[in-house]
């Protein structure tokens, strides 16, 4: 709702009222309206100020009102008559006013705001584009230029940005109310024809054309495939070279298409995924509501290879004192260069408000007696790791907090060694570590409520998208890559090349197929990892078959032939040399893959791209279904926002789970039936029961899925 009060002076002040951020529902609407209309008609009234409840503006359209249908007065005609009033109407902006706030802010006649408050035009980012008029009003207030930025990236902006790009009068340290109040009572009675936007012409540059070509080419190389932002490039066409009635005729039909469009419905659900796993809980019905987290000041972190140094960095950002170990001291002598220019360099990227934190370097692990929090970063080896875990169990106190970045070992094992198994957790970071957005806060059985509600603040912290998991070989995430790689090196056996498998999964919406990214990480990585588990390695058989199952030894022979990808120039693709980056065709591997072949019998097929998606991702997402079914992803919204955050997975096919959805649960099942009938070995085909009981209740969408899944779940954590 919105609440009316006249002010001394005779200034009608709009308070917009929905907490938390004050969003467009059909009741707030309904109240501006009502509340516009008695400003109007009150003749003492001379003057106007909209702002919002609790210090924040407005964050836009109610995003859940999105699923149903349109219900109380639509935004345009609302935002029209705002601008048409003939008394100033001024938006004191504090907090945030983003999409539909920001709209309604530029269809006011002026705009003022607090130093701290955010703006901008996120829709692209839910799938749409700014429909309440924002993709005309907003060029022809600040420039085609500036406005194509600001409408195709989404990115929120500060005050000091919005001012200088035009967007607001006036900026305040102190109360942006009180000050609206005194500036528009300044300029009562003053015209207002120039005020009102969409009376403007848009400024352009000269070559409009090649500006507007330029950016949607631009945007559609970005992108991959998803349509917003090419809708918003055609919008601002329409802006720049129409009158602006037609020019909202164009946002409207644009709108419309994106509205019903699986893209929009799979980015809201993404929007909501990130929100949703902030919520854990533990099968103990502890949760994020009732459990309370320590707030680290010290911590430390051991091994610094390029995990640990990423990890050095996340946490000196947020201001903490950090203390560094390296036992091996070239690589520390590496580190200790290398990590204050990482420090400095993102720190100036974020422009940070928080000076970063003290980076302690050392050789020894005793100087970490002190820290409240440990992040262990050694080599992927159980055995290192649980040496490493001992002696700190010697070396801390029993309360500090012990966590171990591996990807995918046992965290109960490593809590068994040490004194306060309930103080472990796994912080399971994505390379670099300081950049990418996952972290995967593994769960072990012992861990206590206190231990993962620091895990996942301190994740929060660090800016991180923090989801808690069980704990079971991989986790979540590299859980399901392993069916998916798995099924991307048999379909290498069957006859496709790299680049058919990478062109597949890019076309998709990937960054990266799945060998470009194994050669960018370094083919020794899953080696070593397959050699921890005995599937390969000296004296291991190089036989197609471990443990009675399907396997493929190419990526094994092809990184014991001593190609690791880009590092060395050489991998499934070559390289200009070590470290380059651009990938092409190399003819060794297909005389590689060749040879194979015919040394195991093989006769290579023509694979279809369809076949490519389906057996890859479909053998991921099966395996998907066997993570919610035991319980080691707490819901569907999970494993999507790992996906989406931590694998490439495109957001605008909202996550490996929300996907399945989209295609039909139904069409998933048949389809993994046909796979794993042609292929028997294989067990990551052989449809998960979770998928099966899905079918057969029906194919509920994804937000009922947990009304499915087994309660008598045997390894429960989440
Ligand atoms: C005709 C159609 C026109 C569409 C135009 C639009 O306006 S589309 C919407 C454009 N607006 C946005 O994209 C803003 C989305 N919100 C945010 O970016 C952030 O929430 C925020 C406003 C910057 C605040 O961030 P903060 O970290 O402080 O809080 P949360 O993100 O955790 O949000 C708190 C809760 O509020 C819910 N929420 C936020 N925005 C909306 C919204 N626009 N509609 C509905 N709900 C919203 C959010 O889901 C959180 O809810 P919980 O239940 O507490 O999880």
């Amino acid at each position: 709702m919105a609440t009316y009060s006249r002010l001394p002076g005779s200034v009608a002040l709009i308070t917009l009222q929905n907490p938390p951020v004050n969003a467009l529902s059909a009741a707030v609407r309904q109240g501006i309206v009502d509340t516009v209309q008695r400003a109007l008609k009150d003749p003492k009234v001379t003057s106007v100020v909209i702002c919002g409840q609790n210090g924040r503006f407005c964050g836009g359209a109610d995003i859940r009102e999105f699923a149903g249908p349109m219900l109380g007065p639509p935004l345009v005609p609302m935002i029209h008559a705002i601008e048409a009033v003939d008394k100033p109407v001024v938006a004191a902006i504090e907090g945030v006013a983003l999409g539909g706030g920001l709209e309604l802010a530029l269809g006011c006649h002026y705009r003022i705001a607090h130093s701290k408050a955010l703006l901008g035009l996120p829709e692209v980012t839910l799938g749409l584009l700014p429909a309440a008029g924002g993709t005309q009003r907003l060029p022809r207030l600040i420039g085609l230029t500036a406005a194509l930025d600001l409408i195709t990236t989404g990115r929120h902006i500060s005050a000091a940005e919005a001012l200088k790009l035009g967007i607001l009068d006036q900026v305040t340290d102190s109360n942006a109310v009180d000050l609206a109040v005194d500036f528009v009572r300044s300029v009562a009675g003053q015209p207002l024809d120039s005020r009102r936007l969409s009376t403007l012409a848009c400024p352009c540059p000269p070559d409009v054309d090649s500006l507007l070509d330029k950016v949607m080419a631009q945007v559609r190389q970005r992108s991959r495939g998803a349509l917003a932002p090419v809708a918003c490039v055609q919008a601002l066409r329409a802006a720049a070279t129409l009158p602006y009635t037609q020019g909202m005729e164009k946002e409207r039909d644009l709108m419309a298409t994106l509205f019903n469009s699986g893209q929009a419905r799979a980015l809201q659900y993404a929007f909501f995924s990130q929100r949703v796993v902030g919520k854990w809980s533990l099968p103990s019905g502890a949760n994020w509501n009732n459990s309370t987290g320590r707030t680290i000041s010290k911590a430390a972190v051991i091994g610094l290879g390029t995990m640990g140094r990423g990890i050095v960095v996340a946490l000196a950002l947020t201001g903490m004192s950090v203390v560094a170990v390296e036992t091996q001291e070239k690589q520390l002598a590496e580190a200790s260069q290398a990590v204050p220019a990482m420090l400095q360099r993102e720190a100036g990227r974020r422009s940070l408000a928080t000076p970063p934190g003290v980076i302690t370097f050392s050789s020894n692990l005793q100087d970490v007696s002190e820290v409240e929090l440990v992040i262990e970063a050694v080599f992927e080896n159980m055995a290192l790791k649980l040496q490493v875990f001992r002696h700190l169990a010697s070396v801390c106190g029993p309360g500090t907090l012990l966590c171990s970045n591996t990807s995918g070992l046992d965290m109960d094992q490593l809590a068994a060694v040490t004194k306060s198994p309930a103080l472990v957790v796994g912080m399971h970071f994505f390379a670099p570590a300081h950049v990418m957005k996952l972290l995967e806060v593994v769960c072990g059985p012992r861990s206590s409520p206190e231990a993962v509600a620091t895990a996942m603040q301190l994740g929060k912290r660090m800016g991180k998208v923090s989801v808690a998991v069980g704990n079971c070989p991989g986790f979540v995430g590299n859980r399901m890559l392993k069916p998916y790689l798995e099924q991307a090196n048999f379909l290498l056996e069957e006859g496709a090349t790299p680049q058919q498998v990478d062109e597949a999964l890019e076309e998709f919406g990937f960054p990266m197929g799945v060998f470009r990214m194994s050669d960018l990480s370094g083919l020794d990585v899953g080696w070593r990892i397959r050699k921890e588990a005995g599937l390969t390695g000296p004296g291991v058989e190089p036989s197609r078959t471990r443990q009675g199952r399907r396997y493929s030894p190419l990526p094994d022979q092809v990184c014991e032939a001593g190609r690791l990808g880009q590092k060395t120039g050489r991998g499934w693709y070559q390289y200009d040399g070590p470290g380059g980056r651009v990938a092409r065709s190399d003819p060794w591997v297909h005389i590689f893959l060749e040879a194979y072949r015919a040394q195991h019998g093989l006769v290579a097929r023509s694979i279809a791209p369809e076949e490519i998606l389906e057996r890859c991702l479909y053998a991921l997402i099966n395996e998907g279904f066997n993570i919610l079914q035991e319980a080691m992803a707490a819901g569907p919204e999970h494993i999507d926002a790992i996906y989406v955050f931590g694998y490439g997975w495109p957001r605008h096919r909202g996550g490996p789970m929300f996907h399945a959805g989209q295609v039909g649960l139904g069409r998933v099942l048949e389809r993994l039936e046909h796979h794993h009938h042609n292929h028997p070995d294989v067990p990551h085909l052989e449809p998960s029961t979770l998928l099966r009981r899905l079918v057969a209740g029906g194919s509920p969408p994804v937000q009922k899925w947990r009304e499915f899944i087994n309660k008598d779940r045997v390894h429960s954590q989440l």
